[in-house]
């Protein structure tokens, strides 16, 4: 049976990588959290203090960088690796979260991800979830989706979810965060958070995980039925 690449892009916080791992099972396809790759950069730059404006510094500190998902038999998940370290819960920081906006607007970061993700994807078979995955990563993807939710609803969701981790978190900070990291990631030069032309809109304000995922998987089935074909 053919297979296909499944894109789905959007916003900070909407569910897409909710919606891409449960599509991925549900497939027998890889799940990529494109996310996690920059945050691990960022994380690699903060604990090294790469000055990230010297673009000399930026090229060095790529050139020590390895990253790799590998699946964990506990989670279930996959989990992303900086230089064969299992950094899955650290990308999540707050600072980490809030530095990794800027550093994905550097021309060389964006080079050295997209190259790795557009190898992950030669065998077709592949979820993968960010901001710029239809538009720049697989502009021929057979199917992409781009996910929004109402900003209130995004933030009481990741407000929920930091909460359980760190109970001194506010529901303002998490506000700036998302607010922050979606005008940064929207109006930077390079590959800028956009919906690919061709890609359907998934509103989830008032879908359940289960509703979402059924949406998308009816998708996905059309499209293979489609492919199939040709
Ligand atoms: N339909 C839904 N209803 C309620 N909560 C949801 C739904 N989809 C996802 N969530 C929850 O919302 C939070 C954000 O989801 P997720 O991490 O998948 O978003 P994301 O778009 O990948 O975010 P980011 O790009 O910021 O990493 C998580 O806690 C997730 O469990
Ligand atoms: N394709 C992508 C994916 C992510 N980014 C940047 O990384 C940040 C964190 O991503 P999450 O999906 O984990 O929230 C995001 O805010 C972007 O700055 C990107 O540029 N391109």
């Amino acid at each position: 049976m053919k297979k296909i690449i499944i894109t789905i892009d959007g916003f900070s916080s909407c569910g897409k990588s909710t919606l891409a791992r449960q599509l991925a099972q549900k497939l027998n396809y890889v799940f990529i959290d494109s996310g996690a790759m920059y945050r691990a950069v960022t994380l690699y730059f903060l604990r090294n203090h790469i000055n990230w404006e010297k673009k000399k510094d930026v090229e060095k500190a790529l050139s020590e960088i390895n990253l790799s998902f590998q699946y964990n038999d506990q989670t279930g998940r996959s989990d992303i690796y900086l230089n064969d370290e299992n950094v899955e819960l650290l990308v999540r920081d707050m600072l980490v979260s809030e530095n990794v906006s800027a550093v994905s607007t550097i021309r060389e970061v964006r080079e050295f991800a997209v190259a790795q993700q557009q190898q992950m994807g030669k065998k077709k078979g592949i979820v993968m979830d960010g901001r710029d995955i239809g538009t720049t990563v697989f502009p021929k993807a057979e199917l992409k989706i781009f996910v929004t939710a109402d900003p209130a609803v995004r933030v009481e969701r990741r407000f929920k979810e930091l909460f359980e981790k760190n109970p001194q978190i506010t529901i303002e900070e998490v506000k700036n965060n998302l607010e922050m990291r979606d005008y940064i990631d929207s109006n930077r030069e390079v590959s800028p958070l956009r919906q690919a032309a061709d890609a359907i809109v998934l509103d989830n304000s008032n879908l359940t995980r289960d509703e979402q995922l059924h949406k998308a998987l009816h998708w996905a089935k059309e499209k293979l039925q489609q492919v199939q074909h040709v």
